[in-house]
């Protein structure tokens, strides 16, 4: 028996919360054969600690074999004890009419707390992801919060978009999903996001070629997967659940047990590749092995992508702007 992994999750009552805690329970995130811990926390209040209770409850009425244990807690302090891996969910979500970045300052002192008892209690070596939006500047904030751990551990999330991107690129192709390769969702978190297929392939060909519409791309592609996330809240009236809980899921997967040399897309501190200036919080193409990631490399960058990448950073450099008093 493997030695169990102490997974530290916040918003654990909230509704990605409530997508994800069995989902990793029952080894979707770390194998089958790993063990975990779960260490939920939950704000200070009677009702959200009565929610988490409950989940908790379902939690043990799942008698999932890898559950090792679980603590649910008010205290950073405590969920963050010792912690392998941290997903950091817990947050306003916006509703209709919202841009992420319109949660900035509501939500940014979560991550200023939450980093620095990170940097207090948890393992040296924790995983940081971070859900939360605007997630790329709070996964900032909670990188410059926990100044004692390696900034390369705090990643933000990308992947439900790198994930819509796909879907919508193999309905257009008429091709598996399974088939795709080499995608990568460049920048922010929001509408200023890049989704790039230029080196994209399917079946060892290029899928740029296949699909031959640049108009589709410039104007029904790119904007849709950037506007996904606002046309869910339009349609379900809440924002995207089950699918960013699956997309948290992949991305820890991933960068734990490793991509096979496959690229994925992580929001990372950049290490100026790519002009992106060093520790913006950028999503780059990556592989992933031996608990690691690295950016693709080499990646030619035409006219239009430099100005659409140039965009996303500008916006995060605003964002970065907006909370430099709080760090
Ligand atoms: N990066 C991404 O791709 C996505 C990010 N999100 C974001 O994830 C966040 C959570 O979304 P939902 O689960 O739908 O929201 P929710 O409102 O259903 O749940 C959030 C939970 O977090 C808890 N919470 C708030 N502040 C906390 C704190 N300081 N410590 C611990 N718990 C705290 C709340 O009590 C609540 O139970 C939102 O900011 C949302 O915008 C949502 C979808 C995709
Ligand atoms: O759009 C939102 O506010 C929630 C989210 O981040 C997404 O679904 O991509």
């Amino acid at each position: 028996m493997k030695t169990p992994v102490r997974v530290a999750v916040t918003g654990a009552a909230g509704q990605i919360g409530y997508s994800l805690l069995f989902r990793i329970a029952s080894g979707e995130m770390l194998g089958k054969d790993q063990p975990v811990i779960l260490q939920m926390l939950e704000l200070p209040m009677e009702k959200a600690q009565a929610a988490l209770r409950g989940v908790m409850m379902e939690l043990e009425d799942c008698a999932f074999p890898l559950l090792a244990g679980m603590v649910g807690t008010d205290d950073p302090m405590v969920a963050f004890k010792d912690a392998d891996i941290a997903l950091l969910v817990g947050a306003m979500p916006r509703g209709p009419g919202m841009e992420r970045k319109d949660l900035l300052l509501k939500n940014a002192e979560i991550f200023t707390v939450q980093g620095k008892a990170i940097n207090a209690v948890a393992s040296r070596d924790i995983k940081v992801l971070v859900v939360g939006n605007p997630a790329n500047t709070n996964a900032y904030i909670a990188m410059k919060s926990a100044p004692d751990i390696n900034p390369r551990n705090f990643t933000a999330m990308l992947r439900l978009d790198h994930n819509r991107a796909l879907s919508q690129l193999a309905i257009k192709a008429g091709v598996d999903v399974a088939g795709i390769e080499k995608l990568v969702v460049w920048g922010n978190h929001s509408p200023t996001m890049y989704p790039d297929y230029r080196f994209a392939t399917v079946a060892g060909g290029s899928l740029k070629d296949k699909i031959g519409d640049e108009a589709w791309n410039r104007e029904t592609f790119i904007p849709k997967v950037g506007k996904r996330g606002a046309a869910i809240i339009e349609a379900r009236g809440l924002s995207s659940a089950a699918s960013a809980a699956n997309a948290a899921i992949d991305h820890v997967r991933d960068w734990v047990l490793g991509t096979n040399g496959k690229w994925t897309t992580m929001g990372i501190p950049s290490d100026g590749s790519y002009g992106i200036p060093k520790d913006v919080m950028y999503g780059f193409p990556v592989t992933c092995k031996d608990g690691k990631y690295e950016i693709v490399q080499g990646l030619a960058i035409d006219d239009y992508s430099r100005t659409m990448m140039d965009k996303t950073l500008a916006e995060l450099e605003e964002e970065r702007a907006g909370v430099a008093h709080l760090l």
